[in-house]
């Protein structure tokens, strides 16, 4: 995975965020055997506004023409190529507790590049036994795999009171992304990129506005 810093991508974080969910709908219109699709159709599906549309995917060097729309097919390569998800990236999962296997289980993110290559865990019990395809490793093994799979990205599902001492391994073993699930906000150096991920984020808007 390119490990590019924010600062150096020309597209904002928002920007980021909203085109997985225009590659859904583009998507969709493949399967309708759609050719082409209008950045309207897409913000209308949305709601979202036009104009909002056509900026984000601007990012991605594509081209509508006017007054017709967006190649289907062109669209969904150039968003899959910008998010570079047209590339693999190899993941591993650390904590297989509840939220770690729901995520081993989630089949959307092989279809978007990322192939969980294993897992790993502290407890016994859970050592050797597979969520779908995916084998559960003792913590010692993770060094190693790491370093000789090239893994891309560490997906963060233990404890918070774990996660640091977790990712001070990482760190040691080389990787240089880690997908934070732990309410912990982890010291890494510079040069690691973490992302923090909390669904109470959104279930507090769903409460507040409900
Ligand atoms: N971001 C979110 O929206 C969100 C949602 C749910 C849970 N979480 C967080 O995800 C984490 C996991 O939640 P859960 O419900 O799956 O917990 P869980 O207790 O079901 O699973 C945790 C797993 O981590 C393992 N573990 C503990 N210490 C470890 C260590 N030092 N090294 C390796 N493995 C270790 C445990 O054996 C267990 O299998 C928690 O930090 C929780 O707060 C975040």
């Amino acid at each position: 995975m390119k490990n590019k810093r924010f600062s150096q991508i020309d597209a904002s974080i928002p920007t980021i965020r909203r085109l997985p969910s225009y590659l859904n709908v583009i998507r969709r219109a493949l399967e309708k055997d759609l050719k082409v699709i209008s950045g309207t159709v897409i913000a209308s599906e949305l709601e979202l506004e036009p104009i909002q549309v056509r900026k984000d995917l601007a990012v991605t060097g594509i081209v509508g023409k006017p007054r017709v729309g967006y190649d289907v097919k062109e669209l969904k390569n150039a968003i899959e190529s910008f998010l570079n998800w047209d590339k693999k990236h190899k993941a591993i999962v650390i904590g297989t507790g509840n939220l770690g296997t729901a995520l081993i289980g989630y089949h959307g993110f092989k279809q978007n590049g990322m192939d969980i290559i294993a897992s790993f865990d502290s407890s016994e019990d859970k050592i050797g036994k597979f969520i779908i395809n995916v084998e559960t490793y003792p913590m010692d093994k993770l060094p190693s795999m790491v370093k000789d799979e090239s893994v891309d990205i560490a997906i963060l599902t233990v404890p918070s009171e774990n996660a640091q001492e977790v990712t001070d391994t990482l760190v040691n073993a080389g990787i240089s992304a880690i997908w934070n699930f732990t309410n912990l906000k982890l010291k890494v150096p510079k040069d690691v990129l973490v992302l923090r991920e909390d669904l109470s984020s959104s279930y507090a808007v769903l409460s507040v506005c409900k």
